[in-house]
C-alpha cells in the first residue's frame, strides 16, 4: 500500500491547523488555548483522511497519485473515496475532538485562588477523567454525529477540490500553486458549510451528560435544538467555520500536493 499519501497528509494537516487554530478558538474564550495537542492529533487524522482517500481511489481506478493528472478519475469515484476517507478518519478524530470540545468549553479561569479547580487540567487529564467517569466508550461520545457530519462532507471536500483544479488547469498538467490554494480554500468552505448543521449537533452531544443527560440521541438532539432555538441553530458558527476553512485547507492542499510532487 502506498504510504507517501499518509505522510503528506500528516504534515499538511499539521501546517493547516497552525493557521486555523485561532479561528477555531475565537468562537470561545482563550485564543491559543491548547495548541500542541490539536497539532499532534490533526496530523494523525489528516494522514488517515488523505491516505485512505488516495488508496481508495487507487482501488477504484487503478491509478496512483502521479497518474491521476493524465487519467483523471470520475467525480463519482472521487466522491466515494472522499466519503471512505471521511468515514474512517471520524473514528480517529472522535476522542481528540471530544477532548478539544470539552477543554474549549471550559472557560473558568485556571487555578484562581479560592475559586473551584477546573474540571480538566489539560488534554491528558481530560482523557483520563473521561475514561474513569464514563468508561472507554465515553471517549467516543458524539462519534456517531461526527461520522454523519464527516462522511458525506469529505466527499464534497475532494469533489470541490478536483472540480476547481480541473477547471483552471490545462489538460494533463499539474495545477499551479494559486489554483491549489484557491481550490483547497473553497473545498474547505464547501465542506464546512455543509457540515455545520451536524457540527452543532455533534458538539452538543459531546457536552451532554456532564451535568445531566439532556438528549436521547442524534435525532432527539436535532429536534429539541430546533424546537428551542429555531432552524437557525443549524447555521451557528457557519461564518467563523468558513473563515477558518479557507486558509486551513488552502495550506493543507498546497503542502499535500507539493510533498507528493517532491516525494
Ligand atoms: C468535514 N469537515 C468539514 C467537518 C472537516 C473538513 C476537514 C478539513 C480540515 N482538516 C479542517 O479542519 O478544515
Amino acid at each position: 500500500m502506498p504510504v507517501e499519501e499518509f505522510v503528506a497528509g500528516w504534515i499538511s494537516g499539521a501546517l493547516g491547523l497552525v493557521l486555523g487554530h485561532p479561528f477555531d478558538t475565537v468562537k470561545l474564550l482563550g485564543f491559543f488555548k491548547g495548541m500542541s495537542f490539536p497539532i499532534a492529533s490533526i496530523a494523525l487524522v489528516n494522514s488517515v483522511l488523505f491516505g485512505v482517500y488516495s488508496n481508495s481511489l487507487l482501488a477504484l481506478t487503478a491509478t496512483s497519485h502521479q497518474e491521476r493528472r493524465t487519467q483523471p478519475p470520475s467525480y463519482t469515484h472521487v466522491f466515494i473515496a472522499g466519503c471512505t476517507g471521511g468515514f474512517l478518519q471520524a473514528y480517529f478524530l472522535a476522542p481528540f475532538d471530544l477532548i478539544k470540545v470539552r477543554l474549549q468549553n471550559q472557560t473558568e479561569p485556571r487555578g484562581q485562588l479560592g475559586g473551584p479547580p477546573p474540571r480538566y487540567r489539560g488534554p491528558m487529564h481530560c482523557a483520563a477523567s473521561i475514561f474513569q467517569k464514563e468508561g472507554p466508550r465515553g471517549l467516543f461520545r458524539g462519534a456517531w454525529a461526527l461520522t454523519l457530519r464527516d462522511t458525506p462532507t469529505l466527499g464534497i471536500y475532494f469533489v470541490t477540490y478536483e472540480v476547481l483544479c480541473r477547471q483552471y488547469t490545462p489538460e494533463g498538467q499539474n495545477p499551479s500553486s494559486a489554483t491549489v490554494l484557491v481550490a483547497g480554500g473553497f473545498a474547505g468552505i464547501a465542506s464546512w458549510v455543509t457540515a455545520t448543521p451536524l457540527d452543532v449537533i455533534k458538539s452538543r452531544m459531546q457536552m451532554d451528560g456532564l451535568k445531566r443527560r439532556a438528549y436521547q440521541g442524534v435525532l432527539d438532539c436535532m429536534v429539541s435544538s430546533v424546537r428551542q432555538e429555531g432552524p437557525g441553530v443549524f447555521f451557528r458558527g457557519v461564518t467563523i467555520n468558513s473563515a477558518r476553512a479557507f486558509p486551513v485547507n488552502a495550506v493543507t492542499f498546497l503542502s499535500y500536493e507539493y510533498l507528493l510532487r517532491w516525494g
